[in-house]
């Protein structure tokens, strides 16, 4: 006993190791979250939450908690839609938030959740800006698409053909002039009014089964293509459906959120990465 305790959670199966470290005593270095995230030599995850104080990352925040998140290739991202739900969930299983309703502070700023009896979670995820367009190409296929600011970056293509059909194991093609930090890449079908079909390639990780601000991103390009800034949507992605909506370019996000396991890393491996 003594480790480093850990817990398992994912969002419509965009998975995440939480690690609870209120002080931000972890050395949580880029190797040490990369391994942690390795499917087969470590816990397996698209990405790590440590669970942490504001104080303690020495940010400003007017919630508790700060989401200190971490994409699986050991890189810093600003916020995570799925995490933010996996974190809040996390918060209130583990007694250490007692109101339904509280701020989680990222490095997007302050994100307000609210945790529903149903499991399900609603996270208040701030402006979703679009910031012009730009292109993308999955093999041989080029995509026109907007861009999005979730607080992180996206590119929303709409795709003709099924989006289930795309090869995303290799990184799409995009402008590194436009994206200088990455860019999450979204593919999207219309299934028909208040409902679409959305994959994509995040920034960090590689396809995953679902992104919580790329539905975010997915639903704010598909209202301005519209000529509007208000309205709402179910997303299916591979892990699921959550709901967006949006008013006048301000989102909330609602999803499951799921608690899998908990355990304690070993020690000598911890150490030795
Ligand atoms: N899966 C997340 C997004 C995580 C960050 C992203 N990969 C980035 O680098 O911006 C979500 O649910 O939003």
């Amino acid at each position: 006993m003594g480790g480093i305790e850990f817990r398992k959670g994912h969002g419509t199966q965009n998975d995440f190791v939480v690690l609870p470290d209120a002080a931000g005593r972890l050395d949580l270095t880029p190797t040490r979250v990369a391994a942690l995230c390795d499917r087969r030599r470590g816990l397996g995850a698209d990405g790590v939450l440590r669970v942490t104080r504001p104080a303690a990352m020495d940010v400003e925040s007017a919630g508790e908690w700060f989401m200190d998140y971490r994409n699986a290739d050991g890189s810093l991202a600003e916020m995570c839609g799925n995490g933010v739900r996996v974190f809040a969930r996390y918060l209130v299983d583990a007694g250490l938030v007692t109101t339904t309703e509280f701020v989680v502070g990222s490095r997007a700023g302050d994100r307000r959740v609210r945790v529903h009896p149903d499991r399900s979670v609603t996270v208040h995820m701030g402006e979703a800006r679009i910031v012009g367009s730009s292109v993308t190409a999955v093999g041989d296929n080029e995509f026109s698409g907007v861009a999005v600011d979730v607080g992180n970056p996206h590119l929303v293509s709409f795709v003709d053909a099924d989006v289930t059909g795309l090869d995303l194991l290799e990184q799409p093609v995009f402008d590194r002039d436009v994206f200088p930090e990455g860019v999450n890449l979204e593919f999207v079908n219309s299934l028909g009014e208040g409902m679409l079909r959305m994959r994509v390639y995040e920034r960090g990780v590689g396809e995953t089964r679902s992104c919580g601000t790329g539905t975010v991103a997915v639903v704010a390009a598909a209202l301005h293509l519209r000529g509007t800034d208000t309205g709402r949507s179910t997303v299916e992605v591979p892990g699921g459906m959550v709901d967006v909506a949006v008013e006048a370019g301000v989102a909330t996000l609602t999803g499951p959120a799921e608690m899998v396991a908990r355990g304690e890393l070993d020690e000598a491996w911890w150490a030795a990465r």
